[in-house]
């Protein structure tokens, strides 16, 4: 946290500046002073080294691999917020990791995307389930920069239904070979370390499940083909494959069969951060459109004037803050503890659909030029619709929900 309010307090006289000159600025209610001062540093940080690369990223399809982002972010400290500072992490809780995820979204969908997939999935899950030896292991590499994380758990045949997954774990002297497929692994052609599930009992269902470490260079682990996605493209997904791959005792995380607790309520705090990418890409969508209607004129006027795009821009507006607002109080719920999964299901589905919604208006406000990859709106609205489908289906998080609020009747 020092290292972070440090690079604050040095670009502060950068900010007021880029403050008063902020198209937007977030709601000062939703935080107090020093979480303001942290979003605004990560703002700046994302808008000069993040966003210069988020067109060039999504047209080439490709992770940004030359400007060594991931260091960079390392060094700004942003891979290891909610982990302990003996890991060279900050210490601080899921809101501050929230932050960071929309500020980052708001620079590169892209790059949100991948960030929450490391820092996330993979390192929150160390954090919250690995042993000593394993956090100290994995974690200062990750947490620097100098390593890449991932998680696999949907397969070809097993997505939603994720418990069915086949990907087997079998026993052997000194650690376990596991054989089998994972599907749409974000970061999984550049990652160095990965949490993955698999069946040890693959006739004990859910209790079968047992959650592992695996490193890049395992004989037996090998990534195949990269996906060619809609949208998200500066961020790399792609099929993990396990032949005979031998991996120790010591990289079992958590305990045998007791993976489906690690995923599942992994799941629950992963909804929660990757909820804040959505509300950055509504706010990109604002930073594209608000700018646009007091500058393009039509009929003699600029097109704001008009009170049909006066109404676009105040619904794009409340869906970004009713978004946001419940984001944050979620996240402040599970800093307490209260770690809810009607909410953390709640928060994301609310703020996808939402971003699809103010994508497609943003482009209507653009006309013309919303139309062509020139203007971000086309990669705003291809990036937005992959969180109706990532960490959980629109369907399948309605499902959690309608769940929960029956067993409480
Ligand atoms: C909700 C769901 C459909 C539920 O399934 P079932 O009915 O089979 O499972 P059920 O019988 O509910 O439960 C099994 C065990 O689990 C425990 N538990 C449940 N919730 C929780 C919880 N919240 N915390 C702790 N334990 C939990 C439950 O008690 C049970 O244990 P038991 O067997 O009794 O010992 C679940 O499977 C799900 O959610 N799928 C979506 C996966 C999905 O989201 N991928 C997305 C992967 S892709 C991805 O993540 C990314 C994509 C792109 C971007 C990066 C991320």
């Amino acid at each position: 946290m020092q290292k972070i309010i440090a690079a604050s307090s040095l670009c502060s006289k950068v900010l007021r500046k880029e403050r008063q000159r902020a198209l937007f600025s977030s709601s000062s209610l939703l935080f107090d002073d020093t979480q303001l001062q942290f979003k605004e540093s990560v703002r700046q940080f994302a808008h000069e080294n993040i966003a210069p690369h988020a067109s060039r990223i999504d047209q080439s399809n490709t992770f940004p691999k030359e400007v060594n982002l991931w260091k960079l972010m390392g060094d700004f400290n942003l891979h290891g917020i909610t982990a302990p500072e003996e890991y060279g992490g900050l210490g601080l809780g899921y809101l501050y990791h929230c932050i960071a995820m929309e500020e980052i979204s708001r620079a590169s969908g892209s790059v949100g995307l991948s960030y929450g997939a490391h820092s996330n999935l993979c390192i929150n899950q160390l954090v919250r389930n690995g042993s000593p030896a394993q956090k100290e292991k994995y974690l200062p590499k990750l947490i620097s920069g100098e390593h890449v994380g991932a998680l696999a758990m949907s397969e070809p045949n097993a997505g939603s239904d994720v418990v069915s997954m086949k990907c087997k774990a079998d026993r052997v002297d000194g650690g376990y070979l596991i054989n089998g497929n994972k599907m749409w692994c974000t970061n999984g052609p550049v990652a160095q370390t990965l949490v993955v599930y698999a069946k040890t009992d693959a006739t004990a269902g859910s209790k079968g499940i047992t959650a592992f470490i695996i490193e890049k260079g395992m004989p037996g682990y090998s990534t195949a083909q990269k996906l060619d996605k809609l949208g998200m493209r500066g961020s790399d997904t792609c099929e993990l494959v396990f032949e005979n791959c031998f991996v120790p005792d010591e990289n079992v995380l958590g305990k045998e069969g007791k993976g489906v607790y690690v995923l599942m309520s992994g799941l629950d705090l992963e909804r929660l951060v990757l909820s804040a990418g959505p509300v950055g890409i509504m706010q990109a969508c604002l930073d594209v459109v608000l700018p646009y209607i007091r500058e393009r004129s039509q009929f003699g006027r600029p097109i704001g004037e008009f009170q049909f795009i006066q109404g676009k821009v105040a619904d794009m507006y409340t869906s970004l803050q009713s978004s946001r607002s419940y984001v944050y109080s979620v996240a402040r719920d599970c800093d307490n503890g209260r770690v809810d999964p009607k909410d953390c299901a709640g928060v994301i589905l609310s703020a996808a659909e939402r971003a699809t919604q103010v994508a497609l208006q943003a482009i209507q406000c653009l006309g013309g030029n919303g139309y062509v990859n020139e203007y971000t709106t086309g990669r705003l609205l291809r990036d937005a619709k992959l969180y109706e489908i990532g960490a959980g289906t629109s369907e399948i998080r309605r499902m959690v929900i309608g769940r929960e609020l029956f067993k409480q009747q």
